[in-house]
């Protein structure tokens, strides 16, 4: 059996859905569906899960919304003309939105239930076009096929319970149809996963029911070596490691969520990528072992949007507990950090800026300065964070040396270097401005011909 997840461009329309049609039809191991919300159909468009979110922001604070919930009606409104099923789904999408606006849970809980529309209905209109063109489909909601989560409203985690519900579904007669991205609580309530996170569901059912293959369906033909919307054109990735893909997600391989390898990879399940629109390509494997003939680095990652909290103190290194007060400090203001790079009076703390408002910037300076007494203490916003990945990367010579290489090149001063604490990667912390040149000289020194 086969789980195959298709990502918000594979039913971002009528002609997509017909495409994942054809690619259920070749080929009968196909028997879980897992599928996102109607994603962007061009660049300038907006994701359906955005277009929920806006709607809450409006609705909860009791404004007029009627305007953006006929937005969300009128792309559903869309897709159900253009697939000719019937249209009484469309009341039942409307009804259940405007129950989550009226009822009486917490703001968050209601967002949660109101961003889990998207991919809800999906599944719905999904499951009944594929009647249509003569499969026996069903839908199947999370709570019925046993995604039991944590009490985290958007950022739930999969229990371990959840696996041997979901092996009963082996047993499942016709294909089933999951909406992606949420799970419920034992308790029944509903909890979405972090963004793009229904292809943590793809990877929560493949394991669940040992599949043979996950096969994770998106826009473009494989994973490639970097981003290819920094370099155009660039290699093609054939085979990586579940290690290796975890490190280039992490760092800005957005093609597949960074948390949604561990399910496949604790039941050894291979994941291809592939896309939907050329379903022939053979795509990327994602596997336990590297293929030794294949060469040492297999990507390069990069995203922006960090911070670093920078402190010195004069003896640091024989102040015990220093770093662990330190790192409290951001606890309490739950703060998690990325990276944690440290010299003999000197620590620096990597920081997503997500989680960084100017007000916590405020308290935690504050109470390191009161707290620890540093000599200086300084944030650097602006950061950009590259990852060289590759199994057997720390261990061969010269990888660093052909990196900072190819940096210096491209005139870019490196802020920090990070090797060796994973075994997979390597990671430079640039300027941000930096990084649309760093790439490309990056990509040459190691893929160039
Ligand atoms: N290294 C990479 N290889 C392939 N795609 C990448 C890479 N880095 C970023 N991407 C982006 O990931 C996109 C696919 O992911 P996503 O938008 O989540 O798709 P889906 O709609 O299927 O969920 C691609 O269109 C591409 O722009
Ligand atoms: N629709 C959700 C979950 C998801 O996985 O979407 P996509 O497959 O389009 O990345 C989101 O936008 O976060």
């Amino acid at each position: 059996m086969k789980v195959a997840k298709f990502g918000g461009s594979s039913v971002a329309n009528g002609n997509q859905i017909e495409k994942i049609g054809a690619i259920i039809k070749s080929d009968p191991e196909r028997k879980f569906v897992i599928v996102s919300a109607p994603g962007k159909r061009h660049q300038d468009d907006t994701k359906m899960t955005d277009l929920l979110i806006q709607l809450g922001n409006i609705a909860f604070q009791d404004k007029p919304y009627m305007d953006n919930l006929n937005v969300i009606m009128n792309r559903f409104s869309e897709i159900v003309e253009e697939l000719r099923i019937s249209p009484s789904i469309l009341d039942d999408i409307k009804n259940n939105i405007q129950e989550i606006i009226n009822n009486n849970e917490s703001d968050q809980m209601k967002m949660d239930a109101l961003k889990s529309i998207g991919e809800d209905s999906s599944a719905k209109l999904v499951s009944e076009y594929l009647k249509t063109i003569g499969l026996n489909a069903r839908y199947l909601n999370p709570k019925d096929a046993g995604i039991i989560v944590s009490n985290e409203p958007g950022n739930a985690q999969i229990l371990p319970e959840s696996f041997s519900e979901l092996y009963k579904l082996r047993q499942y007669e016709e294909i089933a149809v999951i909406p992606g991205f949420f799970g419920f609580t034992k308790e029944g309530k509903l909890m979405t996963f972090s963004r793009g996170g229904s292809d943590i569901t793809g990877s929560i059912v493949a394991a669940g029911i040992k599949a043979k293959l996950y096969e994770n369906f998106t826009d473009v033909d494989s994973v490639y070596t970097v981003n290819p919307s920094i370099v155009s054109n660039p290699k093609e990735i054939t085979t990586l490691t579940y290690k290796e893909m975890r490190e280039l997600s992490y760092a800005g391989f957005s093609v597949f969520h960074d948390e949604a390898l561990i399910p496949a990879f604790q039941q050894k399940i291979p994941v291809c990528i592939k896309n939907t629109n050329n379903p022939d390509a053979p795509g990327t494997m994602i596997i336990s072992e590297k293929n030794k003939s294949r060469k040492c680095v297999v990507g390069i990652a990069s995203s922006k949007g960090f911070s670093s909290l920078y402190v010195s103190k004069y003896l640091m290194n024989r102040e015990v507990g220093f770093g662990r007060k330190l790192l409290q400090i951001l606890e309490k203001e739950s703060i998690s950090f990325e990276h944690a790079p440290s010299g003999i009076d000197e620590m620096s703390v990597i920081i997503r800026n997500s989680q960084l408002s100017a007000a916590k910037e405020e308290v935690i300076v504050n109470r390191i300065k009161e707290e620890l007494h540093p000599d200086r203490i300084t944030f650097h916003r602006d950061l950009a964070m590259i990852m060289i990945v590759g199994e057997g990367i720390v261990s061969t010579l010269g990888i660093a040396q052909k990196a900072t290489t190819a940096l210096t090149d491209a005139h870019v001063n490196i802020e920090m270097i990070n090797q060796g604490s994973s075994e997979v990667s390597i990671m430079f912390g640039i300027q941000s401005e930096g990084l649309n040149r760093a790439i490309p000289s990056l990509y040459n020194a190691f893929f160039g011909s």
